[in-house]
């Protein structure tokens, strides 16, 4: 019997970063690759079941959290992050044709695109005017149709070759390096097994009527030594002050500091989401104090079993 190849949704169109991670992804390949024209269209895809899995951007190195991304997975407990993508950032200027930088009156790009570039844009070209666009890929695509308004575009530089549109400005980010991280999301299913080097996603909603609430959250991964590497605060839309924070952190659920404090901060607040354990993209070992490693968690139930049992 055989069975129909998994699809993959991504922002498209042929070009994005989102791409690039996407062929990252091992077994993509032999998979059916369906580019869409938003973050939220992929996760709706998703969950409905017309996709099997879709990548999304989640976090930037200069820019920060893809809040569209943020928001849509903690919306419901529809999705689980199955695995973590990095992909390098550079930019190039393309236009409609070869013409001075002095000649562009507009640009357009992805709004994160855009705020990665925006100082090289204040000082080469400050008469320009931005224009936002699905994706950077789309953006530059446009500049092949006739009736697209705008003469420039920022995007990846492969664009360039895929298209044959003309490079004003090449690696024009504002910094150097940045890396952007992507996930692969599924619907909940089994969580991958732990590498050692894994990441934790989960969501928790801010108890209003709980003083010392962020502490008391903060405190459960602390006293277990879990380092975080992502908080940030985003507004429920139910109103002014209605919170919820969205969190990664190292380790896996299955080890036995993760559970201890995820059982704890459910004791907290019932209301908590898990969003995956996944492994880490850049394999980075991290050092687990003694007292809060598996084996230092075993002795301590074995220690307390013993005396029940006596
Ligand atoms: O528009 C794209 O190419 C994307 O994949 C979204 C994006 C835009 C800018 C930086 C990283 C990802």
């Amino acid at each position: 019997m055989s069975s129909a190849p998994p699809r993959y949704v991504y922002l498209g169109p042929e070009g994005t970063f989102t791409e690039a991670a996407l062929r990252q992804v091992p077994g993509a390949d032999s998979g059916e690759c369906v580019p869409v024209g938003s973050v939220i269209t992929a996760l709706a895809q998703v969950r409905s079941g017309e996709a099997d899995f879709a990548v999304v951007p989640i976090e930037n190195s200069v820019e920060g959290g893809v809040t569209a991304t943020l928001d849509d997975i903690a919306a419901d407990d529809d999705l689980q992050i199955q695995r973590e993508i990095l992909v390098p950032i550079s930019f190039v200027l393309l236009g409609r044709r070869e013409m001075d930088l002095a000649e562009i009156h507009t640009v357009s790009t992805h709004t994160h695109g855009w705020a990665q570039v925006r100082n090289w844009a204040a000082a080469h070209l400050p008469q320009a005017e931005f224009v936002p666009a699905g994706s950077t890929a789309g953006a530059a695509r446009g500049l092949l149709e006739d009736t697209t308004s705008y003469d420039a575009a920022v995007c990846a530089p492969l664009v360039a070759e895929q298209t044959g549109l003309p490079v004003l400005a090449s690696a024009i980010e504002d910094t150097a390096g940045a890396v952007t991280r992507f996930v692969l999301v599924s619907r909940p299913g089994p969580v991958p097994a732990p590498t050692g080097s894994d990441k934790t996603t989960v969501v928790v909603p801010l108890p209003e009527d709980h003083p010392g609430a962020l502490m008391d959250i903060l405190d459960q991964f602390a006293t277990r030594g879990i380092n975080l590497s992502r908080i940030e605060s985003r507004p429920t839309g139910a109103g002014l002050g209605s919170y919820f924070f969205s969190i990664d952190f190292e380790g896996h659920v299955a080890e036995e500091r993760v559970k201890a404090a995820l059982a704890a901060l459910y004791r907290l607040i019932p209301g908590i989401r898990f969003l995956g354990s996944y492994p880490r993209a850049d394999k980075m070992r991290y050092t687990v104090p003694a007292h809060t490693r598996d084996a230092a968690y075993r002795a301590g139930q074995e220690w307390v079993t013993a005396i029940i049992g006596r």
